[in-house]
């Protein structure tokens, strides 16, 4: 049995888009219908979304039965033990948000690898990710398959973005437009045209340095634009937003918006 190869690292570093769904539904079962739908990555998030250390798991067991699809997971912070906890799980791609220096960006590296490299603990006959050293070389092969990716959604990070890309170890940046728009004074509007501007102009920055830039966009245009514009990992949607859409235009097709019709979900700037 050998260490999973991390297909997503692999596919970006090959120059080829990566398309991802968002998890914010916090359920396994969701998680596996999601995993079937042909998404090349599924992002289980765990800073908005009510998701523990468990529920992480059982999203992890459930979209592990879909090999083409890609799990990562976005910890509430960018903690230490946190991500120790979430790599002894089996995660392989992380995505770390509000990263706002090339310090901070260095010392998340450094969380993912094992010593002498970086400061991961090493519990390897507790954890699934070495399937309870089941995986021989586990502990020689678990740093190359790690992919490390860091958010910039803050001016201050926008600042620093090109020592934030150049740190080696980090294989990715993602534009958060919703905390970017708020930080810009632009607040729930992700799609303003200074924001899209600013992101596609930090993507070349990050395509630059010979990174992944990526980034959410639930607008096919906005989505599209980003691609031509070099973003390598797309999020192009969530799924809290298309279960909630869906069903209450289902249940608005039976009732009368006159009288008792429940509010249907507001999209500010486009459904972030
Ligand atoms: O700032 C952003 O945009 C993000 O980080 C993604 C958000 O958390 C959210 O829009 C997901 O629905």
């Amino acid at each position: 049995m050998k260490t999973p190869e991390n297909a997503f690292k692999r596919a970006m570093a090959a120059g080829l888009p990566q398309y991802g769904l968002w998890l914010g539904l916090a359920d396994a079962y969701c998680a596996e219908i999601a995993a079937g739908s042909g998404f090349d990555w599924l992002l289980i998030d765990g800073e908005h979304a009510p998701n523990d250390l468990r529920g992480v798991l059982a999203q992890l067991q459930a979209i592990a039965a879909y090999p083409t699809s890609h799990p990562i997971v976005r910890p509430v912070i960018g903690d230490t033990a946190l991500i120790k906890q979430m790599l002894d799980l089996g995660v392989q791609t992380l995505l770390i948000p509000m990263v706002e220096t090339a310090e901070q960006a260095a010392a998340l590296v450094a969380a993912t690898r094992y010593p002498p490299d970086g400061v991961r603990g090493v519990g390897s006959s507790l954890a699934r990710a070495s399937r309870w050293n089941r995986v021989p070389n586990y502990l020689a092969e678990a740093d190359a398959e790690i992919c490390l990716l860091v958010q910039v959604e803050s001016v201050r990070g926008l600042e620093n973005l090109d020592a934030i890309a150049a740190v080696p170890g980090v294989d990715g940046v993602f534009f958060g437009p919703a905390d970017l728009s708020a930080s810009m004074g632009l607040r729930g509007q992700p799609n303003h045209p200074t924001v899209r501007a600013a992101i596609e102009q930090g993507m070349t920055r990050v395509r630059q340095a010979g990174k992944a830039p990526g980034v959410l966009a639930t607008d096919e245009t906005v989505a599209r634009a980003y691609l031509a514009a070099g973003a390598l990992f797309v999020g192009v949607g969530v799924d809290t937003t298309l279960y909630a859409r869906a069903a209450s235009a289902l249940a608005a097709r039976f009732r009368d918006p006159q009288t008792d019709a429940p509010p249907a979900p507001t999209t500010p700037g486009g459904g972030y």
